[in-house]
């Protein structure tokens, strides 16, 4: 089996995949989110697995943009991985690393660690890449390059590079949910080993033309059948200022007659339903 992931080596997406599946895969970098759920539909590869949340960050757009707007793929299931952010240097700027002028990494790494670089590097600028392993890659390549990197400790080993402030992520708890995205709903990962945590389905709910109450109604077809919703999050339709569709966490697995009754409800009241996926939810 193919997995795509958010590469190059060593960023957090390839830690997830290579402690989550067995040795029989085959893992191929790509360099962007879409890129990877690409690979996927051109049956490149078989799977992709791609950020989607992160505890202190809030929700990674692009992924979720691209599966609701562009994508035809379904996720299959979750993992959810400790996220620790270090700073690193090229080993030739190890001992004068404050005087570092630029700070370089993924914008969610950056942003799990503002308030380190507000405190300890004022005067930094920060520029983005497309992940934190593309950014200690650069670096390992650059060294010219008056920069440090944020990125894991598996980035300062494959990359060669000295980490001078360990765990800069701003709040303890620092975790990234990845899904793992199949084209067929029904897809079981196996899975002999690792702690599975819940289940989950999650929905996209448009609203009919916007009225009062709509979203209380939408609210209570889930509550009165008792479903708890561990997520609900409100995404531009890229089709007008204030056109918003919602993105609904459930935490139970598709049933026959919970879930299914609450979508009808919905269709009832006039709103669109697309199911992104219903799946296993681990925890590593
Ligand atoms: O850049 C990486 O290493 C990624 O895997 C991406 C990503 C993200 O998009 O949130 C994943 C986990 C961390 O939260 C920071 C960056």
């Amino acid at each position: 089996m193919k997995i795509s992931y958010l590469g190059p080596k060593a960023t957090f997406t390839h830690l997830a995949v290579s402690k989550f599946f067995e040795n029989d895969v085959k893992l191929v970098p790509y360099r962007t989110i879409p890129h990877v759920m690409d690979a996927v539909v051109k049956q490149e590869t078989n799977i992709a697995v791609v950020p989607l949340e992160n505890a202190l960050e809030g929700s990674v757009n692009l992924t979720i943009d691209y599966l609701i707007h562009e994508n035809t793929l379904h996720i299959v299931g979750e993992i959810v991985v400790p996220i620790k952010q270090h700073l690193m240097v090229h080993p030739c700027r190890k001992d004068d690393w404050k005087k570092i002028e630029k700070v370089f990494s993924h914008s969610h790494a950056i942003a799990q660690c503002h308030k380190f670089l507000h405190e300890h590097m004022p005067d930094v600028s920060i520029e983005y890449a497309t992940s934190t392993g593309a950014a200690a890659e650069y670096i390992h390549q650059h060294p010219e390059e008056n920069m440090a990197v944020i990125a894991n400790e598996l980035a300062a080993k494959e990359y060669d590079l000295a980490i001078v402030k360990y765990n800069i992520h701003d709040y303890d708890y620092n975790h990234t949910r990845f899904v793992i995205l199949h084209p067929d709903q029904d897809f079981q990962i196996e899975n002999n080993h690792h702690n599975k945590v819940g289940e989950k389905t999650t929905l996209v709910v448009t609203l009919p033309t916007d009225h009062v109450g709509a979203l209380h109604q939408v609210l209570s077809a889930f509550a009165w059948r008792k479903l708890n919703l561990s997520k609900i999050e409100s995404r531009p339709m890229k089709t007008g200022l204030g056109d918003y569709l919602f993105i609904i966490d459930i935490e139970s697995k598709m049933d026959d007659v919970l879930i299914p009754g609450a979508i009808q409800e919905l269709e009832a009241l006039g709103c669109g339903v697309k199911i992104l996926g219903s799946f296993p939810a681990y925890k590593l």
